[in-house]
């Protein structure tokens, strides 16, 4: 009799726990607007045949700063600055969302997909080499690109330049971050690299909100599928050609591409490996993850800065008489980065309009308390950074390019986590001073060889797209006209 009570108080118990987690569900997730749902397909019948980007922006105009989307897994969206700073900040946050399972799929062992416990050790390794004494060594190697890129466009002045920088972010990533001579961008050929890292992400986020492609044996037996292996493969075998050779040389030290001074991440990887049980297989993955996050991110970021200036020639000249009066005609050295502020502001103003990377996912393992609102434990959270860069709310004229936006004086009287490139919190971006340096060295000295214009009266005029990374549909029309030099 005494354990028939017990059993019945146990489930009762149950019941009000689930109860009352349900109620707190109820209560987030019915509250808030979402559109009309369809059982098992939920929102994503919106998705169908259109541009993913343009779709979360119609959604965005009409739910507002928060809503729910259902594609098919529930879905909160978010682009308030204080709930934004609660869920960046929070630990038990740090797994990335649901979305990111299409690119778990290839590399799953990487930090940028890892979950929280593995990805604290990880980050803590390869936090090491992003350390500013050693990216500071590296100035040479991104001044030294930027002028072969130059010379191209000297003698074509009219290519399109996201290819460009594609080609140029690779070539610093292999010398700075693999340690080796690298020289895609003299190349005429298309490099499979460049390719491949686009074409994976399009393949892999073509998935989200189709459902078909996102039952991963469906996919599997679809050709995107054997594609997205065909790129991967390609990146893998880039990637490991280049380790066997720099095995070689790390067994023979007084080779000359061997520069251990500098420390490149698979140097200071390849060092630790043995220590900190890193395999080699794990050290390839996460160098072909490394070359994806640090080359398009970068490159989509150059390009829009540039035709943002090409708009506005009044403050490309503004960038020119800084840049001059900070380097002159002299090599852009490290210690000149600090002093190209304006620059600086012209970057961060472009990556307000475009933030390459538009949202970013995360989700709990436990309820997170946002002051109004309970989000419950185990909610897949997008965060939409590009609604937040183009609120009027923070930014007046959202859609004026005024770099003065970034003077001191006016970022103080915004609210924080108004301005998230990068993003923030402990998961943010390990590559922004990296990032920063290779933008501001490539702008600065693109501005002081030549005159940007274009023919497009408006950046409302180009479309973009997503997929993992923000950009353009069509090559970017800017014309390279040259400047004489004194
Ligand atoms: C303008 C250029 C760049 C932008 C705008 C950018 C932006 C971002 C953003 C928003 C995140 C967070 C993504 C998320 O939470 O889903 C991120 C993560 C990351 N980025 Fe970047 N990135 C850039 C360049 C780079 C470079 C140059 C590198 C490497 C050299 C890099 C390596 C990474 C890595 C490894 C992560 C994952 C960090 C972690 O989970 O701990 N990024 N980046």
């Amino acid at each position: 009799m005494i354990e028939l009570v017990l059993l019945a108080a146990t489930i009762l118990l149950v019941l009000m726990v689930e109860n009352k987690r349900r109620e707190k569900t109820y209560k987030f997730f019915y509250k808030l607007p979402y559109p009309f749902w369809i059982p098992i397909i939920g929102n994503s019948y919106i998705f169908v045949k259109r541009n993913i980007l343009k779709v979360l922006q119609k959604t965005y105009k009409i739910y507002g700063d928060s809503y729910i989307l259902y594609i098919p897994h529930r879905t909160y969206f978010s682009s308030i600055p204080e709930e934004i700073k609660i869920i960046l900040n929070n630990p038990h946050c740090l797994n990335k969302s649901k979305e990111y399972h299409h690119l778990e799929i290839i590399l799953p062992n990487t930090v940028f997909l890892v979950k929280a416990q593995r990805w604290r050790k990880l980050r803590k390794i390869l936090s090491k080499s992003f350390k500013p004494s050693i990216l500071d060594l590296f100035t040479d190697t991104f001044y030294e690109k930027s002028c072969v890129l130059v010379d191209i466009l000297k003698k074509d002045n009219e290519q399109d330049i996201c290819y460009l920088f594609q080609k140029l972010t690779l070539d610093n990533f292999s010398e700075a971050t693999l340690g080796v001579k690298s020289t895609i961008l003299q190349d005429e050929k298309e490099h499979i690299f460049v390719t491949g890292v686009k074409e994976i992400q399009r393949l892999a986020f073509n998935r989200i909100g189709n459902l078909i492609k996102m039952n991963d044996f469906l996919f599997s037996c679809m050709r995107d599928c054997k594609d997205i292996k065909y790129y991967i493969n390609a990146l893998y075998r880039h990637i490991s050609k280049i380790m066997a050779e720099k095995r070689v040389l790390m067994a023979n030290e007084n080779d000359a591409m061997l520069n251990t001074s500098k420390l490149p991440i698979l140097d200071l990887l390849l060092q630790v490996s043995e220590k900190e049980e890193l395999t080699n297989e794990y050290i390839e993955e996460e160098m072909v993850l490394f070359a994806a996050a640090a080359t398009d991110t970068t490159a989509y970021s150059m390009a829009f800065t540039c035709f943002m200036l090409a708009l506005h020639p009044e403050i490309q000249e503004k960038v020119y008489q800084e840049v001059m009066s900070v380097c002159g005609n002299q090599e852009i050295e490290t210690s000149n980065l600090n002093d190209l502020k304006y620059t600086e502001m012209v970057i961060s103003e472009a990556q307000r309009l475009f933030p390459v990377i538009p949202m970013i996912g995360r989700t709990n393992t436990v309820d997170i308390d946002l002051g109004d609102k309970i989000i419950p434990a185990n909610t897949n959270i997008t965060l939409n950074y590009m609604a937040l860069h183009r609120n009027p709310k923070y930014y007046t004229d959202p859609l004026v390019f005024n770099p003065n936006r970034f003077l001191p004086e006016e970022i103080a009287k915004r609210p924080p986590y108004t301005f998230l490139p990068f993003s923030a919190g402990p998961r943010n971006c390990i590559g922004m001073k990296y990032a920063l340096m290779v933008m501001k060295t490539s702008i600065a000295n693109i501005v002081r060889h030549f005159y940007l214009t274009t023919s497009h009266k408006s950046f409302e005029e180009i479309d973009v797209e997503s997929s993992a990374v923000l950009m353009p549909i069509t090559p970017l029309d800017i014309k390279y006209t040259e400047r004489e030099i004194n």
